[in-house]
């Protein structure tokens, strides 16, 4: 049977009376006494699904309402998708806590198993602690530091084609974004010139796209939670298609590649192909060979999972950045200056040492990053039960953190809905815990590509800052979630040339 084949009318209605029956019983089982708040309105076998239907812009409606709810009731609440527990979590160390403490992602991860199941975000704990712990070196400082050089020279690139926009009013800048930031991802991690390859880009960046979309789309409708019914519909079909397009266009680098390093000594591939970085594959295959450390699924499931996990985050990131300093103009003259005394005012490179000297600029981009987190909420489970300061909660629950909301908790201040780029230098106007910044998750399973994505929006940053003054209204800003916080009304931007 092919994945996306119907099943038997059977195996459907036995699935579906299962259903019926566990609702029944989440229903009308007795309750622990200390349990958290539940959020008001649920329903039998859907639970609150109904208040997450709709578009994705009503999906984080809905959402938020959960959440500001846990905000409100101690920081710990409760809520149900179908029939489902989902426990919210916005107390800093119970998130800790359960950051670490439940490796295992919820089944909703697995939507999008057929392209990226065996990759870090969403294999399972024991592959994930073996793979990641292969995979940390090559996302350190002194790994990452030459690949500042292709950052630069496609921010140089970038900046000619924004030009084109200069004086003419605002734009949306995410496309010139999406093909800036895919074409370093994708060289960073395979190796590959995409200059000659855009079509290949082009097909490949629009499949990743779709993918996510119809996996936020299964999200919001509980029914199709339920495989059986699920794997009736189109959009199962249609991810597949994709899955298979994103597969072939990936084994076909990894074959060049294979190919390619069979046939060159490995220094004059380094010097001659890739600058002087050596890409993700080609430390994979290292570890392939010498190691045994990947099958060519494993390999390639890792290597898409990277890509999707570096562009559209990197993409929204820079997005609100630009929207928040376009909306700061004294906050944008400052990093302009800053960025002016770090270059000493020569026309020049922007260099690995020039990044730790732009301190500002780091200071603006984590507030836009607190204010809005591409990835707004993470997800775990957990098999055993999970010890929190106040509850104990049985295993198998879903755990939500809702990192959106952890960065406008109460404990930022009165001015936590503020853009104040100045309060990350000065530790006394920030929350005395660290967990109370999440952008890149919390504990043992956090984002392994911070400091690639910290370099490389630093370097873009500067690039754009040097040669545009930058204008925009986040006062217009409306935002919708899919997998992420994203941009939907009131993001476009103007450039004013700086002469
Ligand atoms: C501003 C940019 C980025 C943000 C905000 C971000 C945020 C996150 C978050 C919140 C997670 C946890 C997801 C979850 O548990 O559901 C995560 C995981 C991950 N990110 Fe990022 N990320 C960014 C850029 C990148 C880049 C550039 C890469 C790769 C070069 C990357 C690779 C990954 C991977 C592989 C994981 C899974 C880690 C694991 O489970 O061990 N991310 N990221």
């Amino acid at each position: 049977r092919s994945p996306s084949s119907p099943e038997s009318p059977e195996k459907i209605a036995d699935s579906f009376l299962s259903c019926i029956a566990s609702a029944i019983w989440s229903w009308l089982k007795p309750r622990s006494v200390k349990s958290p708040p539940m959020y008001p309105g649920c329903l039998p076998l859907i639970g609150h699904g109904y208040m997450i239907m709709g578009d994705d812009t009503q999906l984080w409606k809905g959402e938020k309402q959960f959440y500001d709810f846990c905000l409100q009731n101690n920081d710990v609440i409760q809520f149900r998708l179908g029939t489902h527990s989902v426990i919210v979590i916005t107390d800093p160390d119970d998130s800790l806590t359960v950051a670490n403490n439940c490796l295992e992602k919820p089944y909703f991860y697995k939507f999008a198993d057929n392209v990226y199941g065996k990759g870090l975000i969403t294999t399972n704990v024991k592959m994930w602690k073996l793979h990641r712990k292969l995979l940390n070196p090559s996302f350190n400082m002194q790994m990452l530091q030459p690949l500042v050089g292709t950052f630069c020279k496609h921010a140089k690139l970038l900046v000619p084609a924004l030009a084109s926009e200069a004086g003419k009013g605002p734009f949306d800048v995410q496309p010139y974004l999406i093909s800036n930031v895919m074409k370093t991802a994708y060289r960073a991690t395979f190796g590959t010139k995409l200059r000659e390859n855009s079509e290949t880009l082009k097909i490949y960046s629009d499949a990743t796209e779709k993918i996510f979309m119809l996996m936020q789309r299964r999200l919001q409708k509980v029914w199709l939670h339920l495989s059986y019914i699920y794997k009736l519909t189109t959009s199962c079909g249609e991810s597949d298609r994709l899955a298979n397009i994103m597969k072939g266009i990936t084994e076909s680098v990894i074959t060049k590649r294979k190919l390619l390093r069979a046939a060159t000594p490995l220094d004059k591939l380094q010097t001659s192909d890739t600058e002087d970085f050596v890409p993700l594959l080609d430390r994979m295959l290292d570890l392939a060979d010498k190691q045994d450390a990947f099958t060519d699924d494993e390999l390639r499931e890792h290597l898409d999972t990277m890509v999707a996990a570096a562009f559209d985050t990197t993409v929204t990131a820079l997005t609100y950045i630009l929207i928040l300093i376009g909306s700061h103009p004294d906050v944008q003259e400052k990093m302009y200056q800053e960025l002016q005394t770090v270059l000493k005012d020569e026309e020049r490179d922007i260099n690995r040492h020039d990044l730790p000297k732009l301190v500002y600029t780091e200071a603006v981009i984590k507030e836009a990053l607190r204010l809005y987190p591409p990835v707004p909420r993470v997800a775990r489970t957990s098999d055993t039960d999970v010890k929190l300061k106040n509850y104990t909660l049985p295993a198998n629950c879903t755990y939500i953190i809702p990192v959106y909301h952890l960065h406008r908790h109460a404990m930022w201040g009165p001015d936590k809905d503020q853009f104040i780029p100045d309060r990350w230098l000065d530790p006394a106007r920030l929350p005395k815990n660290p967990n109370f910044f999440a952008p890149f998750s919390l504990g043992k399973r956090n984002c392994i590509g911070k400091i690639y994505s910290m370099m490389k929006i630093k370097t873009t940053l500067s690039y754009i800052l040097r040669h545009f003054r930058i204008h925009s209204n986040i006062e217009k800003l409306e935002t919708r979630c899919d997998v992420l916080l994203k941009p939907v009304a009131g993001h476009f931007i103007s450039l004013e040339l700086r002469v």
